[in-house]
Formats: C-alpha cells, sequence, structure tokens
C-alpha cells in the first residue's frame, strides 16, 4: 500500500500562535505504571492519550489493573486506576513504545506467570539486552536478548550492574518496579556515560513523590529500598519535548509562539528549550506561566551537546538545515537505538532536499544550504514526520510521508500545525 504523503503547509506569514500542549509522554507513562503497582486507587490527571500511552495502559490492564478513562477535557484526559495483584499468562504488545518495552518488563517480572513482549517490526532492533540481562540477573527467567521475548518472575531484587549508555530507559525501567521487589534493587552502570540523565531524574523524582526511598547520591548507582508506593492523584506536565517543533516554527517564519503552562521547574529534557534557541537566534521569554519564543529573523546555526535532551536533535537539525551557518550537533550516538536511526535520517532526509549534513560517530555536522521541494521520509518516527513539517513551513513542495505516525504521542499534531498557521478552527 502505498504511504499517504501530507503536504506540509508553508507559512504565508511569521506565526503569531498560543499553542496548548497534551501532557507529557514521559510523565504520563510513569505516572500510569506507578499507579498501577501502588497501595491502593489513583487519579493521573491531563494525562496524554497517544499510541505510546495507549500501549501503556494496554499493558497494565493485562498484567491485572484496572484503569478508567474520563471524557477527554480541553487539556488531556484523566485515568483512574486501581491496582490489582500482578499477573501472568498474558502478551504484551509494546508498539515502538520504549517507555513500555523498558518499563513493563520489570513490572511483568512481579508475576510468578509468563508474560510475552513484541512490538513493531523496528522495536526488534531497539537495545533491550542489557536491561533483560539485569532482570535474569535478579533471577527472573527471561527467554531473547531483544524483542520478542518472555518472562516469568517472581524476582526478589538486589544489585545488579548494566551498561545503560544505549538508553537511560534501561536504568528507569529498573528503578520503577524496583519498590514491590522484595530486596529492593541496587543499579549500577558501568560504561560510557548514560544519555537522557534528566529522564533518570524524573523517574527518581516520581518514586520519591510517591514515598519511595532513592539514593542517588553515588554518580551512576541508585537505590530503591522495598516498600509500599502511596496512592495518589498527579496532574501531568504539558510535553516540552513536542513543544519543540511549534517553537521552531517562530524561529523559522520570524513569528511568535507562546506555550501555556510552561512549567516553573521540571525534570522533562524539553526545557533546555530555553536554553537552545536562544543560541540559534530566538527570543525567549515567560509571561506568567507562558513560555514566549520569537524568532530573530535568522537563525543561527549551533555547536551543541544534545547528550542530556536528545529528543529534541530532529527539531534542532531541521533548524539548523535552515540556518544561516554551520551546526554541530554531539553526544547523541544513543539516537542510532531510537525509533529508527536518527542520524542516518536525519542526514539522508536533509541531503534529499539538497542539504550538506553529514554523521560523525556521535552526532551531526549540518551545513545550510538552499533546499528544494521533495518527499521526507518519517521512518515510523514521530520527531522525523514534525521535522520535515518545520523544514515545510518555508521550503515550498516538501510531502512529509505518513504524517500519522505522530500520533505515537501527539495524535492531533497535523490539526494543531494547521491551527497554529491559522488555517484550522
Ligand atoms: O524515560 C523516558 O521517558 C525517555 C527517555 C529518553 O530515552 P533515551 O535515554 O533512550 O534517549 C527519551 O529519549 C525518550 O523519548 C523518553
Ligand atoms: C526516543 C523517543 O521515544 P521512546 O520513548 O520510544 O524511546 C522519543 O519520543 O523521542
Amino acid at each position: 500500500m502505498p504511504v499517504p504523503l501530507w503536504p506540509a503547509p508553508e507559512a504565508t506569514a511569521p506565526v503569531e500562535a498560543a499553542v496548548r500542549l497534551p501532557g507529557s509522554k514521559s510523565v504520563t507513562n510513569r505516572a500510569l505504571l506507578l499507579a498501577a503497582l501502588a497501595d491502593g486507587p489513583g487519579t493521573v490527571r491531563l494525562a496524554l492519550r497517544s499510541r505510546d500511552t495507549d500501549l501503556m495502559a494496554a499493558a497494565l490492564r493485562s498484567l491485572g489493573a484496572t484503569l478508567t478513562s474520563s471524557e477527554e477535557t480541553v487539556s488531556g484526559h484523566d485515568w483512574h486506576i486501581v491496582p490489582g495483584p500482578v499477573r501472568g499468562g498474558v502478551s504484551i504488545d509494546v508498539g515502538l513504545a520504549g517507555t513500555v518495552m523498558r518499563f513493563v518488563p520489570p513490572m511483568a517480572a512481579l508475576a510468578t506467570r509468563e508474560v510475552a513482549f513484541d512490538g513493531d517490526p523496528h522495536a526488534r532492533t531497539r537495545p533491550m539486552g542489557p536491561i533483560l540481562a539485569a532482570l535474569r540477573a535478579l533471577g527472573a527467567e527471561v527467554t531473547g536478548d531483544a524483542l520478542p521475548f518472555t518472562i516469568r518472575g517472581p524476582l526478589s531484587g538486589g544489585e545488579v550492574t548494566l551498561d545503560a549508555s544505549a538508553s537511560s530507559q534501561l536504568v528507569s525501567g529498573l528503578l520503577l518496579a524496583a519498590p514491590r521487589y522484595d530486596k529492593g534493587v541496587t543499579v549500577r552502570h558501568s560504561g560510557p556515560s548514560v544519555p537522557s540523565m534528566p529522564h533518570i531524574e524524573m523517574t527518581v523524582r516520581m518514586l520519591r513523590a510517591a514515598g519511595v526511598r532513592v539514593d542517588d547520591s553515588e554518580p551512576d548507582v541508585w537505590r530503591v529500598e522495598p516498600g509500599p508506593i502511596a496512592a495518589g492523584d498527579l496532574t501531568v506536565e504539558p510535553d516540552l519535548s513536542n513543544a519543540a517543533p511549534f517553537l521552531a516554527a517562530a524561529l523559522v517564519t520570524g513569528g511568535t509562539v507562546t506555550i501555556p503552562g510552561w512549567p516553573e521547574e521540571t525534570t522533562q529534557g524539553g526545557d533546555a528549550l530555553r536554553e537552545l534557541l536562544p543560541r540559534m537566534g530566538a527570543g525567549v521569554t515567560r509571561v506568567s506561566g507562558d513560555l514566549r519564543v520569537t524568532g530573530g529573523g535568522h537563525i543561527e546555526g549551533v555547536d551543541a551537546d544534545l547528550h542530556d535532551v536528545g529528543e529534541l536533535t530532529p527539531t534542532i537539525a531541521a533548524l539548523a538545515a535552515l540556518a544561516r551557518s554551520p551546526s554541530t550537533l554531539r553526544g547523541v550516538a544513543h539516537l542510532r537505538g531510537h525509533e529508527t536511526d536518527r542520524l542516518a535520517a536525519l542526514a539522508t532526509e536533509i541531503n534529499r532536499l539538497g542539504g550538506d549534513v553529514t554523521e560523525t560517530a556521535d552526532g551531526l555536522v549540518i551545513r545550510p544550504r538552499p533546499l528544494g521541494a521533495g518527499t521526507w521520509h518519517s521512518y515510523a518516527d514521530h520527531r522525523m514526520a514534525t521535522a520535515g513539517a518545520v523544514i515545510g513551513l518555508v521550503v515550498p513542495g516538501i510531502q512529509v510521508e505518513d504524517i500519522s505516525t505522530t500520533a505515537k504521542t501527539l495524535p492531533e499534531f497535523a490539526r494543531m500545525w494547521a491551527r497554529m498557521l491559522g488555517e484550522g478552527s
């Protein structure tokens, strides 16, 4: 079947828009899993509903929790979660969701019956080996080193060493279910530095907010004490990584984009946009609870280490391709294990339009060139698709393949994009 092409809308004027973003994928999926393991019923408010979060909800239901969702409110969904004993004898579809493939298996290891995991074709290539070996070392029976695999618990926990340089989620996954292990867990990382550290900080803070004792005082070592996970009522912050393409539109068109409800304090890596975008020529201000980004007419190239905030790379690369000076993006070798090999995908797609991008061992060198019309392939990667939309704002004739892949974390993307451009209702 031919993959549908989405003619990326061109901006006919500087954008002037306020864009209200749904909840964070990362916070939603942690909150749902912690609620399913908690000591009583709980609520997750303004949660994201998207492919990744629906896969998490389905996985938690399979393992014995009851989840009911309220009607959608203007800004998101509320979930009511009633935990149940973790049961096995089920199969779980992880789709292409890193948070589901890395966070759910350590929970499934609490069940005495086997749990089978599989996902999208590309999910089978995403790094899983270190977390599966860790679960094995902690006492679970695990078949396989990648998707598909099966797990049979129970495990009692303890101390384990793994190389988490391929993904911070390998650590977060082990920590989230650990309070429910008899001995808790001590995770030691050994290897090149762990990427996306703010996401581990998010895990630690959310565990602590649920009354769990976590010691992260030693670098690369995390100790989670056994004990109850307190049921609660949590409100999810807007997804700051998904703010990236909208804020980029302000730079690309020389306009202004405002995001309401930007948190004062957050562990979301997307908060780094407040520091990154000014380096590329934007004006960034906070007005009450809003973040306002204004483009300055030109985009400056940047030399940026995105190791902690790899999720932002596709948007920053799109901006860099439209800048007036070259950029070097570093510290993101782990992006080769994301939804697709993002370094190869970005280089291929920008070059296809006439750009000049080379891959390095851990990033990209982007030399801006005039870009022309063409098809932008999205590789089933939501952030590749939105990067194509950013370029299409000012390069006529960009057709983004399969814009619906944005449903992974932002099902409303195409409508929100049109509304930002004044085209929708
Ligand atoms: O824990 C999380 O919610 C995430 C951690 C990061 O993964 P990596 O450490 O694999 O980059 C990030 O890129 C991903 O989108 C979400
Ligand atoms: C890497 C990402 O997703 P995942 O949670 O599937 O790893 C991402 O959203 O950029």
